[in-house]
Order: C-alpha cells, then sequence, then structure tokens
C-alpha cells in the first residue's frame, strides 16, 4: 500500500536516479492499453477521456499502443490548459500522428457515441475537492453509457487514500493502477490492476529529494506550530548543544530552548542569540535538575535533544535514564545519552541518533558497513522498541520493520559537530513528521547541506558551516 504523498515522493526520487516521469508514463499507458486488449477484441471501440493532468497524460501514451483498436481521444479542455509538460509532450504527438484526437471545449459538447469501453483518465491523485465542470458533467456521461468502464490509478472522483468522493466519481468497472496498491482502493466494487512501471526499488530504499515534500509550512501556521525543540545538553562541552539548538532553527523548529548547567551558560548564549539557554544550577546534569525539564518539556510539548555535550559523568547518566523514564513526549537522544536507552523502559517517542561505535556500545551490530547489514539494523531497533537512525557514510535508518539508506553527505562530514547539526535537524523533523520519517529527511537535509557546500569548502568543511546551508537544503530549488 503505498499513499499519494509517497507516490509523489517516490516518483521524485525515480527521477533523481535517472528514470525521469515521462518514462514512468509511457509504462503507465502501456498498462492501461494492456488492460483494455485484455477487456475487448481489436477493433472495438474505445473512447478515451482524459483530463489536464498526469493522469490524461498516461491516457494519451495508452491510445498509442492500441492501434487496432477504434479509438477516440477526447480531452477535456483546451491543450494549453493541460498542466505538464510531460502530459502536453504526448498530447501534442497524438496530434502530430494524426490520431483521433478532440478538444471537449463545452462539457456538453462532450460526445462518447456508443463505446464498447471507456478509459476513463481525467483525474488520478492531483483530484481536490468535488468534479468540476467539465469533468463533472464528463463523470455522468460516462457512467449514462453501457460501456466497460477502465479508470487510469483511481476512479475519476474517488481520493485514492481514503477512497472517499466528494462529490460525483466515475462507476469504474477496473482500475489501473501504478506501482503498489492504493489504500481507497480497497473497498471499491471495481476491479484493481497493479502494473509495475518499472519505479526501481532504490527510489522508496533511498531518501532523496523526494522525501523534502514532505516538509511544508502552513501558511495560518503560528509560533510554535513548527516546533519548539528543547535541547538538553552541555557542561562539559559547551559547542554541540549550540550547534544542535541552531540546527533545530535552521530546518524550521520555531524556537530553540537549551537548558545547560549555569556554569557554561554565558559561552554558549555567546555562540547565537537565537537560542533560548535556561540554566540549572552546577556544572553538569544531575537527577536532581530532572524533575524540572521534564515538566517544562512536557508543558510545551517541546521535542527534546538528549545529549550533546552531556559527559558521561554517572550522576548524568542517571539523570539521563531519569528523565527517559519520566518523559512521554518525543525525544532526540544522542552522544552521551545513547547507552542509557537499552536500559530504560520509556513512554517517550525516541529517535536514536548513535554513530557505529555509539551503536556497537548500545548493543547493536558492530559491522564496518552497515549497507550490509540492513537486516541487522532493524533487528536491533526491533529489539530496542525505538527509531534507530545509525551514522555511517551512508545512513541506515529503522524502526524494526521499515529500513532505509540515506547516501547523502560528503567526506568533509567527518570533521566533529556534524552529528550535533543532525541531532537538532531530526528534532525539527520530529516535530512534524512521525519518527521514523523524521530519522529519514533530517539526515538527507544535513548531508545535502554539506554537498551545497562541497564546492567552496571540500575537507575544510565545519559543522557550523552547515547552518548557512541547511535552510537551502530543504527549501532551495529543486525540480518541480
Ligand atoms: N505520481 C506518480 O508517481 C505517477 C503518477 N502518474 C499519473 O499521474 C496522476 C497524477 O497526475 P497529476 O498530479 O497531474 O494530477 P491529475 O491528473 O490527477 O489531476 C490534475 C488536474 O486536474 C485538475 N483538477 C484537480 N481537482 C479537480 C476537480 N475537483 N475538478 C476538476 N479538475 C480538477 C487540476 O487542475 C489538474 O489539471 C496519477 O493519478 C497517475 O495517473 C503516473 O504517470 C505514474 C507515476
Ligand atoms: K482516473
Amino acid at each position: 500500500m503505498i499513499s499519494s504523498a509517497t507516490m509523489a515522493a517516490v516518483d521524485e526520487n525515480a527521477a533523481a536516479l535517472g528514470v525521469p516521469r515521462k518514462q514512468l508514463m509511457e509504462s503507465s499507458g502501456n498498462a492501461v492499453a494492456r488492460r483494455v486488449r485484455e477487456l475487448v477484441d481489436p477493433g472495438a471501440a474505445v473512447a478515451v477521456v482524459a483530463g489536464r493532468g498526469n493522469n490524461g497524460g498516461d491516457a494519451f501514451v495508452a491510445a498509442r499502443f492500441l492501434d487496432d483498436y477504434d479509438v477516440t481521444v477526447h480531452l477535456l479542455g483546451r491543450p494549453e490548459s493541460i498542466t505538464t509538460d510531460i502530459a502536453r509532450e504526448n498530447w501534442d504527438a497524438l496530434v502530430e500522428c494524426e490520431y483521433d484526437a478532440r478538444e471537449v471545449r463545452d462539457s456538453r459538447a462532450l460526445d462518447l457515441g456508443d463505446p464498447d469501453l471507456v478509459v476513463d483518465a481525467m483525474l488520478g491523485t492531483g483530484v481536490s475537492g468535488a468534479p468540476r465542470d467539465p469533468e463533472r458533467s464528463a463523470v455522468e456521461a460516462i457512467d449514462a453509457t453501457d460501456a466497460v468502464v477502465v479508470s487510469v490509478d483511481v476512479p475519476s472522483g474517488v481520493d485514492a487514500d481514503t477512497g472517499e468522493a466528494a462529490g460525483v466519481a466515475v462507476e469504474a468497472d477496473h482500475v489501473v493502477t501504478f506501482h503498489d496498491a492504493k489504500p481507497g482502493l480497497d473497498a471499491l466494487a471495481a476491479e484493481v490492476t497493479v502494473a509495475d512501471i518499472g519505479i526501481p526499488p532504490a527510489a522508496e530504499r533511498f531518501v532523496g529529494p523526494g522525501d523534502l515534500r514532505s516538509i511544508r509550512r502552513d501558511p495560518n501556521a503560528s509560533k510554535g506550530d513548527a516546533g519548539r525543540v528543547f535541547v538538553v545538553g552541555g557542561g562539559p562541552y559547551t559547542g554541540a548543544p549550540a550547534l544542535a539548538g541552531q540546527a533545530a532553527l535552521r530546518a524550521g523548529a520555531d524556537l530553540s530552548f537549551v537548558a545547560v548547567p549555569e556554569s557554561v551558560k554565558t559561552p554558549i548564549q555567546a555562540y547565537a542569540e537565537d537560542l533560548i539557554v535556561q540554566p540549572y544550577e552546577g556544572e553538569r546534569l544531575t537527577p536532581e535538575h530532572v524533575d524540572d525539564l521534564v515538566r517544562t518539556a512536557t508543558d510545551h510539548d517541546d521535542v527534546v535533544v538528549l545529549g550533546p555535550g552531556l559527559g558521561s559523568a554517572d550522576e548524568t547518566l542517571d539523570a539521563a535514564r531519569e528523565f527517559l523514564a519520566s518523559f512521554d513526549g518525543r525525544v532526540v537522544v544522542d552522544a552521551d545519552a545513547l547507552p542509557v536507552v537499552p536500559e530504560v523502559e520509556t513512554d517517550a517517542t525516541l529517535v536514536c541518533t548513535p554513530n557505529r561505535n555509539e551503536l556497537a556500545e548500545m548493543g547493536g551490530p558492530e559491522v564496518d558497513d552497515l549497507r550490509d547489514h540492513l537486516g541487522e539494523v532493524e533487528g536491533f531497533a526491533a529489539d530496542l522498541g525505538h527509531v534507530v537512525l545509525a551514522k555511517a557514510k551512508d545512513d541506515v535508518v529503522s524502526d524494526g520493520e521499515r529500513t532505509r539508506v540515506c547516501r547523502a553527505g560528503t567526506p568533509g562530514m567527518t570533521v566533529g559537530g556534524t552529528g550535533d547539526t543532525l541531532a537538532g535537524v531530526t528534532a525539527a523533523m520530529l516535530a512534524t513528521h512521525d519518527a521514523f520519517d523524521a530519522a529519514c529527511v533530517a539526515p538527507y537535509v544535513n548531508g545535502r547541506a554539506a554537498e551545497l557546500l562541497e564546492a567552496d569548502h571540500g575537507d575544510g568543511l565545519l559543522a557550523s558551516d552547515l547552518l548557512e546551508a541547511i535552510p537551502r537544503a530543504v527549501w532551495g530549488e529543486r525540480d518541480a
């Protein structure tokens, strides 16, 4: 099963891997034509009713694979109003090659004749709301025929994610959907075929640019909606919590609080005026601070980053244990706090971000190349009961059931502090994504930021350089 949003991400990832959308459209159209052949004999009258998006584009391709049928293509609207280049190119090809391709300027002018089969390619996953004219009238016209109806991807008017129709919808006999089953097709009376359109498994396995689609700002959001991040770190080290807090802001969090020992408050505040420093007494985190920290994080529904720069004094690790045992919100656990995770029962949602050594210390696989041991990382995440983002040249992310790989990054990232920026980005993502998706997209953002800087910085990259590039990695120019 795949949602429309994931499908769109996978499709963009496939293009980035060298399998462009137009190629997928060719396979989709071919698959629709194959289904038509199975259902009616050569010579049969086939009416293709196409909308102006890629759903229609799939059907323009199908028409080219049905030369031994009596095919008429009806485009609902003017060719200039076709919304994508690839659909328009396929329409233009029909016209140039003198297929029977007609423009329907007025929905009342749609004349389907008496076809044996109708290909419904008006609205696919790009539908929003109830079908409007000319699609609305065309739905009624299709439902009024006695023809066999084959819908492309999803019956027009039906939401592929929910199966619900906001208004009229095509009553399909058959649906040819692509790549994977869609949740909304399950309950329909139609017979559903899933066509393999050549999307490589790598487009799903490797985190790619399509995954950035999940990061959106709600234009009506108010301060705090994009997340408050609360870094619990610092003491022996000061740079780590400051990097994590700033990276969270750069990746879209609205506010970044950093809870640190009084003794290091001044240097940490001096790093960045954007951080809100909340000091607690002493020189390091100890169990007596935990109640206050849990209360603050709980009251504000903060995403916590626990670990950066905390050090590994016994009483600090006791405090980390107690924090996790009594907090039930979302936490990115990094660095010094990682070894306590296997020892605690917690109701919190954790994303653990170990490097290879920390992974081994937690009881995970001790291997050189995590990519060769995906099953072991998955098994470890399953035993741990938390999402694991195992950092290496190629990061491996698993929730115990799903496992993905992130290949973004540069050799320069071995410099200290890039794990701290990753922890901060992960927290920002955890504010707006579920734990697994946050853990997948965050290393892609962090790694892509380094890639954007590679030409200028090479192996002289600093973690603090990443801060400036993170927004570009998230919101910079991308393919449509
Ligand atoms: N995403 C993918 O990975 C793939 C998508 N493919 C095809 O692309 C389709 C999605 O294409 P698009 O995103 O271009 O969208 P659609 O072709 O589903 O619909 C978009 C068009 O419909 C119009 N529209 C939206 N809501 C409407 C409404 N309520 N009433 C009337 N018109 C409305 C839009 O203005 C736009 O012109 C899929 O359903 C599938 O058929 C395939 O080619 C294979 C791969
Ligand atoms: K359709």
